[in-house]
Parts: C-alpha cells; sequence; structure tokens
C-alpha cells in the first residue's frame, strides 16, 4: 500500500528585505514520519515550520497537507490539521491551565463538556493533576509543567500534524529527558506525523526519522539519520557532526546490520547477555560494560545464533563501515 504524503512542500521561498530567509525548500513526510529541521541559529528553521500552517505567508512555493494545497483551504481546516508546540512554551498568562489547552477546540466551536473532558484527559495523559492543575495560572507552575500543558494544547484538537519549534530547548536536560520518554509513550504522539525544529544534533538522531540539514535558508542533505551520518553530502554535513560523529555512529547502528561479520561461535561460556538485533552498538556497549567480561548472544528473525565480545563489535562494525561507504 502506498504510505500517505502527509505533508508536501514545494519550493518554499521567504525573502524578509529582500534576503532569502528560506530559497527553494522542498521535501515531502509520509503520514506518521518525524521530520526534525536541523541548523545553526537564522538557518530559516522557524520561518519554514510557520510557513507549512501559513503562519508565515511564503512569497513563493506551494504546501500540501493531506494531498490538498493550503491555498485551496480555509485556515480553520488546516489549524485543526496543526497543532503547534511554540518554542519558549508561550501560554497565555491570564487563562487557567485549561483555557489554554482548550484554545483550539473553543475556536473549533466544541461543547463545552467535550472541551472539559479532553482537558482532564490530556492533564492525566501528560502526568499533569486533573485537580490541582485544572483551573490555575501557568505562572504557578514549573517551567516542565508548562511545557506539557503547552504539548496538551496543542494535542487538544486532535491534530494528525504536530508542529514543534524547539519543544525542550527551555528546559534543562532532565526534566527534558522525563518529557520525552513520557511523550514516546503516549499514543496521541505515535500515530501522529511530525516536524520537529531543533539545533540539538543529538535530539535530531534521537526524534528524527528524516533529517533536513539546513544551512542559510537552504537544505543541505535531507535523508534518514544513516545517511547523513554515512553518507554526507557533502563537507559541510560532514563538519556539522564531526565533533559527536562516533558517538553518533553507535548510536545509529543496529546489531542487526553487524550481524552478518559477528562470530558463530564463543571460547568462553560464562556471563551471555541475550541482546535483540533491534538494540543499538551503544546499548550492546553499554550493556558489555556494566555486566563486565562477558559475551552478548543475538539472535536474528529466522533463529540463527551469534556471539559478540567489544572486539568483535568493533571488528564487524568496521567492516560494515567499509561496506557503505
Ligand atoms: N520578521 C522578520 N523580519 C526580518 N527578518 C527575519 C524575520 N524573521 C526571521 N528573519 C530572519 O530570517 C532568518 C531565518 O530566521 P528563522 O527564525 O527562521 O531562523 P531559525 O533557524 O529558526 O533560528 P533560531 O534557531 O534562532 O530560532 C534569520 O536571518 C532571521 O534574522
Amino acid at each position: 500500500m502506498k504510505a500517505i504524503e502527509m505533508i508536501r512542500v514545494e519550493k518554499l521561498t521567504k525573502l524578509y528585505n529582500k534576503i532569502p530567509a528560506v530559497s527553494d525548500i522542498s521535501f515531502t513526510i509520509k503520514k506518521g514520519q518525524n521530520m526534525v529541521l536541523l541548523g545553526t541559529s537564522g538557518c530559516g528553521k522557524t520561518t519554514t515550520l510557520k510557513m507549512i500552517n501559513d503562519l508565515i505567508h511564503p512569497d513563493s512555493g506551494e504546501v500540501w497537507l493531506d494531498e490538498v494545497s493550503t491555498r485551496k483551504m480555509k485556515p480553520e481546516v488546516y489549524r485543526k490539521k496543526t497543532g503547534y508546540v511554540l518554542q519558549n512554551i508561550a501560554l497565555f498568562p491570564h487563562f487557567t491551565i485549561a483555557e489554554n489547552i482548550a484554545v483550539v477546540p473553543r475556536l473549533l466551536g466544541w461543547d463545552k463538556d467535550k472541551i472539559r473532558r479532553r482537558c482532564l484527559e490530556l492533564l492525566e495523559k501528560l502526568h499533569l493533576s486533573p485537580d490541582k492543575h485544572y483551573s490555575i495560572y501557568p505562572h504557578q507552575l514549573s517551567g516542565g509543567q508548562q511545557q506539557r500543558v503547552g504539548l496538551a494544547r496543542a494535542l487538544a484538537a486532535e491534530p494528525s500534524i504536530l508542529l514543534m519549534d524547539e519543544p525542550f530547548g527551555a528546559l534543562d536536560p532532565i526534566t527534558r529527558a522525563s518529557i520525552k520518554k513520557d511523550i514516546a509513550q503516549l499514543d496521541e504522539f505515535k500515530d501522529k506525523t511530525i516536524v520537529l525544529v531543533t539545533h540539538d544534533v543529538q535530539e535530531a538522531f534521537e526524534l528524527g526519522d528524516i533529517i533536513c540539514l539546513m544551512d542559510k535558508g537552504e537544505i543541505i542533505q535531507q535523508g534518514n539519520p544513516e545517511e547523513l551520518l554515512f553518507k554526507p553530502a557533502s563537507a559541510f554535513v560532514s563538519g556539522f557532526f564531526k565533533e559527536q560523529q562516533l558517538l553518533l555512529e553507535y548510536q545509529n547502528t543496529t546489531l542487526h546490520k553487524l550481524f552478518r561479520w559477528l562470530p558463530e561461535t564463543h571460547t568462553f561460556v560464562q556471563n551471555l547477555i541475550s541482546v535483540s538485533p533491534d538494540e543499538k552498538l551503544w546499548q550492546a556497549f553499554e550493556k558489555l560494560n556494566t555486566a563486565g567480561k562477558s559475551l552478548l548472544v543475538i539472535k536474528d528473525s529466522g533463529g540463527r545464533q551469534k556471539y559478540a565480545d567489544h572486539g568483535a563489535l568493533l571488528h564487524a562494525f568496521t567492516t560494515y563501515k567499509n561496506t557503505i561507504a
């Protein structure tokens, strides 16, 4: 079955004072995919994101949502299709938490009972307290809690597309990790098509099925994390990841990819640890390190079994890299 094209951006350009902030950008995102717009400050990420739901009008180019041009849609239709999580959270300070979450459902004319039920449901799902938090104001919440409300607000009208602009940027690393873990488990996020803006390389690789690396208003390379890491299109791309290259490679290579180069026999029998071939090389190293002098047992879907210690993993990884270079 053909995957549904949820977002198609064609040749978008935006000029400010005749200078391009975004220049001739095109990409497509299939239903349920996560795309990350990655790049340094000022490269045009936010402008691109805002043009997807027409918060900024492009000077030229066109956007299709669910195979319909936004030029042919009424604003309320694409507002309903897209939830937007803003940079710096930006809740309305004089609205209660429930009122903040209810903004889009109200615009869409939902009845009061339905809005209340949806607010309570989202507070619970995002690990806020329906009793404590429903009627209070944003300044009475921590930054992390406010961002959870920001996510609830974006999800309120059940959009199929979520546009997220540096959603975790203002949070400390521990709060950020805890929110990411919670949302990764939410069904609400699993089936969404997501465009996420970040300048954080680790975050891009963690969350992106596709990464668009931007510079000076242009897309320099777009592809899956592996393509960007192992097949950089230019010196700019390899330079961008250089400092974290090896860590990213370990984090983005599954044992499945190394399976054919791992040994079928082993010499010692104690401390065997079973791992799935879907696990990443990084996790395999971690397991070996924490378990001491152990050996991994990896079974593929056909029941074939391979064994790996530190050296075998490194050898298989080097061979794998040579084959795809
Ligand atoms: N309203 C505006 N008027 C004039 N120039 C603008 C305006 N908005 C953005 N720009 C310029 O367009 C370029 C792209 O801005 P944009 O906000 O899209 O970048 P960004 O990659 O999202 O940056 P950041 O990560 O800092 O948010 C920048 O050079 C910016 O100065």
